[in-house]
């Protein structure tokens, strides 16, 4: 039988938090040892903050407890068409909750962050994103998908993850790696956003959702599917997609808990 995605829930964020390094630095080190850099893409909304308690907590001194930031390629899972100094620009959050935190004297991680002189212009900044990764990643030509060492996610209490939302056309998107969006359910209208097959094509995907504000949306996602963005990515994934949770974002849910391991 496939395998199922993996569902972790811990107490609380101070318990989820060594967790998701321990993962996070997993994936880099297959990503070191696959091409020498670390290519991940970033939501925004919850997940940047709990990121950063993640990552910015010093390092135990085990081996193979080390964020190496001067090999991450940083990319954005979806981003808003906004200037990258604007309250709802996702590269604006993580700056504020992660990069600006980073010890001083760590040089920084490669940002890819959209093209600003293409705000006015979705499909153009979609476009211009695109070809972002196609110069990291390979031609078009030449890959049919990019691969990312792994996608860090957020899941919406309408079940939406990167702005990929409920019943949106975009879910069916079959050709584009990154697609504009103009009519956004939750402001503001205009994004771009990693489409569906990219994201099942991502070596690893790690959901992050806390809080009992999620509860009723877990339970869909994982009892019933329904269609939800967040659910066609746990069924594109199977074993590469892991959750993790709070208890309270769970309570109720009928599915399988694992205990977290590497
Ligand atoms: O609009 C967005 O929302 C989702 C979910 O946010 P959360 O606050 O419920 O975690 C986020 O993953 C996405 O990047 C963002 O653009």
């Amino acid at each position: 039988m496939a395998k199922q995605a993996n569902l972790y829930s811990f107490p609380g964020v101070d318990k989820l938090a060594p967790a998701l390094r321990a993962y996070v630095i997993s994936c880099q080190e297959a990503g070191l040892a696959r091409h020498g850099v670390f290519k991940v893409a970033v939501s925004g909304g919850s997940l940047p903050k709990t990121l950063a308690q993640a990552l910015l907590s010093p390092s135990s001194g085990a081996e193979n407890d080390t964020v190496k930031w001067d090999k991450w390629e940083i990319f954005f899972a979806d981003e808003r068409a906004v200037p990258l100094d604007h309250p709802d620009s996702n590269y604006a959050l993580l700056k504020s909750e992660l990069l600006d935190k980073l010890p001083a004297g760590t040089t920084q991680p490669t940002v890819h962050t959209i093209n600003t002189e293409y705000l006015e212009d979705t499909q153009e900044l979609a476009d211009q994103y695109e070809q972002t990764l196609v110069n990291s990643f390979a031609s078009r030509d030449s890959v049919r998908l990019p691969i990312f060492d792994l996608l860090l996610l957020g899941c919406g209490p309408d079940g939406h993850t990167c702005s990929l939302f409920p019943g949106h056309e975009l879910l069916r998107e079959t050709s584009a790696w990154v697609a504009p969006i103009e009519d956004s359910p939750k402001p503001p209208l205009k994004r771009i956003t990693l489409t569906l097959p990219v994201v099942n094509h991502s070596v690893r995907v790690a959901f992050v959702a806390t809080g009992g504000g999620k509860k009723e949306i877990m339970k869909e996602i994982f009892e019933e599917g329904n269609g939800l963005p967040c659910a066609l990515v746990n069924e594109g994934t199977g074993g590469r997609c892991s959750w993790f949770v709070d208890n309270a974002a769970v309570e109720g849910v009928s599915y399988p808990r694992r205990p977290f391991s590497l």
